[in-house]
């Protein structure tokens, strides 16, 4: 293997091999240029009548067009290719000289080259392989003991402009015994430096990952993965593999989404699909996907949990069908000279039964005027009159009929019916009789007592709540596949938002028990796959090599596992580090010149760096970088902070699902006493370095971490 590796600067190369392999890069450059020309150039239906079709027809292919072009995009830093699979020659292409996948075929064998989208030359042939296409897991999944047919593995490496500058081979024949997946570019990319958001993984997938990637549509499957074991990789990689195999269905279906803790998080992974060549996939917080009212407020603890509760779900509903009432009275409807009566056991029988039919509630009214009007029509014709369509119609616009039902089946509106059981004591009483106890239903009121649902402070828990109220009341749209990210933290009616919304198991989850901060977290993933409607059905999975943190670190915070997830096995680091993890004790006046000499350490290595925080501590923290002249950013303050300066104070709050090169954690104890869950929380703190961790403290460190570190 040449020993120019990739992120490093190209040197003056005289291998024949790369010379090649780079005019190879060149003509599929070249030939991803002409595609999309191809794709620009085509020109949309023109029509100058005002046909809606037409236009319709305009704008769809435009979009179509757009879309297209967006996915042919050659990125200068995402390299076109990144690996290649040797075949024994004929393996692949036919061995007729003519073929004009040639390029791509030597007298020893076939090639096949590995890259983040399809190219093809003008006729046609394929100079690159889309990493998704069935042909490609080889080039993921071959092993020495299971070569599946391949010859030779390749992987390039690759400067920060694209530039091949490397390779490495990986024979795969049983008598020349292979380096194993984990060679220097492997390496070398996990420790890349950390700037800017997330990037794609697409050239290293390692194959206990990629099996996930390409597991199907259904059933649901469920990733439970230590720090940096590389769920979120997993999670949009695999929508981009699902888009690939199954775009039109997941189209028809309602799209794809991604669902992530906060906007922070969101920013930081934004890329990754669009570099991948997927542009159109959403990426929201359940409050973004929820946004019916603005959220003004944070629950505090107690009452998050009880909002959150799946009892929740059973109050909401009796409060809602308790509006349905019998009528007291026999309904009398005027036609003309006549009056025709309905007694009120006859219209209680008819919402029995329509009742019985497990309708929403909203399907409700119109059926019951459909009923009544019946019923009043059947008396007509006994009477010998003859009714048609006409007189049913006009039945069911008569003002009497409408007016009962009315008063039997009231309309509902989700957010009036929140506020009025959040606000009317005796209501949620009587709704929550039995259900919740007198303390919870105090603590789940509606601070103030807002009138008018504009007047209300609304919290994300609430937000839970009007879905359900919403869905009780009508279906909502469904989404063909969602993935989930950090699920542990979701309450089980969260997980009903989500469970209602793909019907049919196309369902994504992915998270850590021992990373769950949310105060009504599930705890175990049978519980909340049961929430999700996949206590049966999902496939769980474990994913234990940890690619972020080095090994001294991620041992150093797996002392806190058994207390904060006893059972759960331990993760490993890939990489070894020495002295990649320093523990500083200071006095209480020293922490934050402390934390400033550990900020100004890292800052002379590569990369970001990350200080994180009890949130309460952090504004000091921010201020007195700042004061010391440190470029400083404030995750959270804007939706791209992280890239807003090298160095970011981050408060322990948002610091889920992010990494940096080097992280200062300061003051543990804080972070732990800020929250119930406080533990939970500073290990997901202590699990963010890619290269190096200081942690300064004055006060005691938690029991678990209070012994020198190994
Ligand atoms: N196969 C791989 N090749 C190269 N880098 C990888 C690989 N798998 C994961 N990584 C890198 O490891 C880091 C952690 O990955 P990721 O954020 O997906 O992990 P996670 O399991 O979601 O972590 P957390 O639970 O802490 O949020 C990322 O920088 C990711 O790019």
């Amino acid at each position: 293997m040449p020993d120019q590796l990739p992120g490093h600067a190209p040197t003056q190369v005289t291998d024949p091999e790369i010379e090649a392999e780079r005019a190879f890069l060149a003509t599929a450059r070249a030939a991803l240029h002409t595609m999309r020309e191809d794709v620009l150039t085509t020109e949309t239906v023109q029509d100058s009548s005002e046909d809606a079709d037409y236009t319709f027809t305009n704008r769809t292919l435009a979009a179509d067009r757009s879309r297209r072009a967006d996915a042919l995009v050659d990125f200068d830093d995402a390299p076109l290719f990144f690996g290649r699979v040797d075949y024994p020659a004929g393996t692949i292409y036919e061995a007729d000289p003519d073929d004009p996948r040639s390029h791509t075929r030597t007298p020893e064998s076939d090639r096949v080259y590995i890259g983040r989208r399809h190219v093809h030359d003008a006729g046609g042939s394929p100079l690159v392989i889309d990493w998704r296409a069935g042909i490609s897991t080889a080039f993921y999944r071959a092993t020495p003991d299971d070569p599946q047919g391949v010859r030779l593995r390749r992987r390039f490496g690759f400067s920060d402009s694209a530039e091949l500058t490397a390779y490495e081979d990986e024979p795969l024949t049983a008598d020349t015994p292979g380096t194993g997946a984990e060679g220097a570019i492997l390496d070398s990319e996990i420790e890349r430096p950390r700037s800017g958001p997330m990037r794609d993984i697409v050239s290293t997938i390692q194959p206990e990952q990629d099996d996930l990637v390409r597991a199907p549509l259904r059933p649901a499957l469920c990733v439970q993965g230590a720090p940096g074991t590389g769920k979120t990789a997993v999670g949009l990689h695999r929508i981009a593999y699902l888009l690939y195999t199954q775009r039109d269905q997941l189209r028809q279906d309602g799209g794809v989404v991604i669902l992530g803790p906060n906007r922070s998080f969101l920013s930081y992974i934004r890329k990754v699909l669009p570099a991948l060549g997927e542009v159109g996939v959403r990426q929201a917080t359940i409050e973004e996907l929820l946004d019916r009212v603005p959220v003004r407020r944070t629950e505090d603890q107690h009452a998050e949990r009880v909002k959150g509760d799946a009892r929740m779900a059973e109050v909401l509903a009796r409060d809602l069908w308790s509006r349905v009432r019998p009528p007291e009275e026999t309904l009398v409807v005027e036609r003309g000279a006549r009056k025709w009566r309905v007694p009120s056991d006859e219209l209680a029988e008819t919402l029995t039964e329509l009742r019985e039919r497990r309708i929403s509630y909203g399907a409700g009214p119109n059926l019951l005027v459909q009923r009544i009007a019946h019923l009043v029509m059947r008396r007509i014709e006994n009477a010998g009159e003859a009714c048609d369509s006409r007189t049913f119609n006009e039945l069911r616009r008569n003002r009497s009929i409408s007016a009962a039902a009315r008063a039997m089946w009231p309309k509902a509106d989700p957010i009036r019916l929140v506020l009025g059981l959040l606000t009317d004591p005796e209501r949620l009483a009587r709704a929550a009789d039995g259900i919740l106890t007198p303390e919870e239903q105090t603590a789940i009121r509606l601070p103030g007592r807002p009138r008018s649902p504009k007047s209300a402070k609304w919290s994300a828990a609430d937000l839970a709540l009007i879905d359900e109220a919403a869905s009780l009341i009508g279906r909502p749209d469904t989404i063909g596949h969602i993935v989930v990210d950090e699920a542990q933290d979701l309450s089980p009616m969260q997980c009903r938002v989500i469970a209602r919304r793909c019907t049919r198991g196309s369902l994504t989850v992915l998270g850590d028990i021992a990373q769950a901060t949310g105060a009504s977290a599930a705890g175990d993933w049978q519980a909340l796959l049961a929430h999700l409607g996949q206590a049966d059905d999902a496939r769980l999975a474990v994913l234990d090599r940890g690619f972020r943190v080095p090994a001294q670190i991620i041992d150093y915070a797996a002392r806190l596992l058994p207390e904060i997830a006893p059972g759960l096995g331990a993760p490993s680091g890939v990489r070894k580090a020495p002295g990649s993890l320093v523990v500083t004790g200071a006095t209480a006046p020293e922490v934050l010149d402390r934390v400033t000499l550990a900020c100004r350490g890292a800052l002379k290595g590569d990369g970001s760096v990350g200080v994180v925080a009890a949130d309460a501590d952090i504004p000091a923290i921010h201020q007195r970088l700042t004061n010391e002249g440190l470029d400083t950013a404030l995750a959270g303050e804007t939706e791209d902070a992280l890239e807003a300066a090298r160095l970011v104070c981050v408060p322990a709050s948002l610091v889920k699902g992010l990494e940096f090169d080097s992280v200062i954690v300061a003051e543990p104890a804080r972070i732990v006493a800020a929250e119930p869950r406080g533990l939970h929380r500073l290990y997901v703190a202590l699990t963010r370095a890619v290269s190096a961790l200081e942690v300064v403290h004055a006060e005691p460190l938690p029991e678990a971490l209070d012994q020198p570190a190994g």
